[in-house]
Parts: structure tokens; sequence; C-alpha cells
């Protein structure tokens, strides 16, 4: 189990972490969501013992994790980051970065390993290809690839997909997520993609102010999300008399209280996402078909 317990972190004078406590149990798959700035990739880096803490404790089973004022060298052996920077060694091939932490001893056995994840990253082909040659996407996969070489018993991400494009995107987060949790890593997401939590996260934390504002099941966060960051970190939503409803909680019906006002209509795929007008508030919805400015209709909640 990872537990932090109080952890304080500042960069100079003003603090960046403060108090922050919490827990992932093995296996677990934790997302850390938040501003830009809100401190991440700072909690990740903290995690790895990169830095030395202000005040507060982080303890990886009995392990406590301490930064380099206390060790010559930053890391522990259970533990991959896969920072947003990727690090690795731009002259060497895909299969040498990937096998990089792995043992020279039993040569059938690495290659075996480097195969695997040559598979689920999907970079079979680039296997002898110099990193230096590849794309910020491709070289993201290397990074990944090489962080589960060793297997780790906790991985910390840091917007793992953040330069793949959208068409691998998904089929990877899925393998990847799989993989982790059929091999029991526990794992630690930064991330500003809700794609990367919803479906996947057991646990999210979201930081704002320096601390921890909430924590718990997505489900229940998306359910209640208590504040606005959390839920425009969900979707597009609105706040009718203090409750958020997101915009497809809202329907076209044949008569209400709500009348609004059309002002613009956005292609989406799947709906049209609404721009409207409720009594000089602007109100999101969605409608399956494409509604003309200016246009009035009424709106309903839906109660699931
Ligand atoms: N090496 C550093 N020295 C001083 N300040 C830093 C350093 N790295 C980050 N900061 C500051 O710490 C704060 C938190 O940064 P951090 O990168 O942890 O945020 P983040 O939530 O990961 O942001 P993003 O989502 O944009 O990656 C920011 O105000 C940033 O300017």
């Amino acid at each position: 189990m990872l537990q932090v317990t109080n952890l304080s972190f500042s960069y100079q004078q003003t603090p960046i972490l403060k108090a922050i406590t919490l827990q992932a149990k093995a296996g677990e798959h934790l997302a850390v969501i938040g501003e830009s700035g809100s401190g991440k990739s700072t909690l990740l880096k903290l995690l790895y013992g990169e830095f030395d803490a202000n005040s507060g404790t982080i303890f990886w089973k009995n392990t406590e994790i301490l930064g380099p004022k206390y060790n010559l060298v930053v890391g522990y052996d259970f533990m991959k980051y896969v920072a947003q920077e990727f690090d690795l060694m731009p002259y060497t091939t895909v299969s040498e970065n990937i096998g990089k932490h792995l043992s020279n001893f039993y040569p059938e056995k690495k290659q075996a390993r480097i195969n695997e994840l040559l598979d689920l990253v999907e970079l079979h082909t680039f296997a002898k290809t110099k990193v230096k040659l590849l794309s910020g996407g491709q070289k993201q996969r290397v990074a990944l690839a090489r962080a589960l070489a060793q297997k780790p018993e906790i991985l910390l991400l840091d917007e793992p997909f953040s330069h793949i494009d959208n068409y691998q995107k998904q089929r990877l987060r899925r393998r990847i997520f799989r993989f982790l949790k059929k091999e029991g890593i526990t794992c630690v997401v930064a991330t500003h993609d809700r794609d990367d939590v919803l479906g996947f996260a057991d646990n999210m934390v979201v930081l704002n102010n320096q601390t921890i504002a909430a924590k718990g099941q997505p489900i229940n966060l998306y359910n209640n999300p208590k504040s606005d960051l959390i839920a425009a970190f969900f979707g597009e939503f609105n706040k009718i008399n203090k409750q958020y409803v997101y915009a497809h909680q809202l329907q076209v019906v044949a008569h209400s209280d709500m009348r609004v006002c059309v002002k613009q209509a956005y292609f989406k795929g799947a709906y049209y996402l609404i721009e409207a007008q409720f009594n000089n508030t602007p109100i999101l919805f969605e409608h399956a078909t494409h509604l003309a400015p200016n246009d009035y209709v009424f709106l309903e909640i839906i109660t699931e």
C-alpha cells in the first residue's frame, strides 16, 4: 500500500502542496487531477523520491520514500516513473531502450520480455529504429514500455498518453491499463484527461489550492461534483438552482418552466452542443439535431 501522510512541499517560499494525505492499495489505479500548475507533477516527483518533502511521510509498504538528502541515487527498484519528458537514450534503438533495465544474464528471457512490451505498445516495426528518429507519441510509448520492463510494484505516470494521437490513444490506454491490472501493478496517474479516469481509475484525488479538494471513486465525484473544477473535469455543465447539471442531463420537452433561447449549435458527432440563454443565464445542453439561433425551446432536467 502507498501511504502519504501530511506531505508538504515548496520549491522556494511559496507552498506547492500542503498536508497531502492519500492512500493507494496494492494493484489500485489512483488518478490525480487538478488544474495546470496545481502540483500534480510535483506530487509524482515527491512519490518517486526526486525531492525532499518539507514535512510529512511517504511509505510504499514498509519502505519510506526519501529524497536526495537521504539517497545518492534517486528512485527505488520497485517503482518506475514516466515523466512528461521521457528521458530516453536517443542514440540507441527502441528495443535497447525498453531492455535498458533488464539483465543480460538470460538473453532469451530478456528478448521475450522486450517482444511482449513491443506488442503492448505496438512498436514492433520500430524495434531497431533509433529513438531520436521517433515522433513524440512513439517516444512516449517507448517510455511506457521501458517503465514496465522489470514489472515495477508501483508505476507513476504523468500525462501518459498526452503525445499520442486520438486514433491510437483509446486503444493504447485500454491495453496499458488492462496490462497493469493483470500484472497487479499499482499506478498513480496525473492527468487532465477524464478518459484516463472514467472506466479505469479505482479512486481519484483532486488537487486545488495546494491541498486535496476532494477524493473518492470517480463515479461518486462524477455524480456529486461539489465544485466547478470537478464538474468541468467531467464535461460541460450548468449550475441550476445550485445543482450541477451536465449538458447531457438536459432534454428538450414540449413544455416546462425553463424556456431558453438558442444562441449557437456546435456539431459534436453523435449530438449537437447547444449554447442557449435562460433569463440572461447561459445554458449548455446536448441535442440530437441542429437547432437554429433564436429558436425557443423548453428544457427539463433528466432524472435518472
Ligand atoms: N523546478 C521547479 N522550481 C520552481 N517551481 C516549480 C518547479 N517545477 C514546478 N514549479 C511550480 O510548481 C507549481 C506546480 O507545478 P506542477 O508542474 O507540479 O503542476 P502540474 O499540476 O503538474 O501542472 P501541469 O498540469 O501543467 O503539468 C507551479 O506553480 C510551477 O510553476
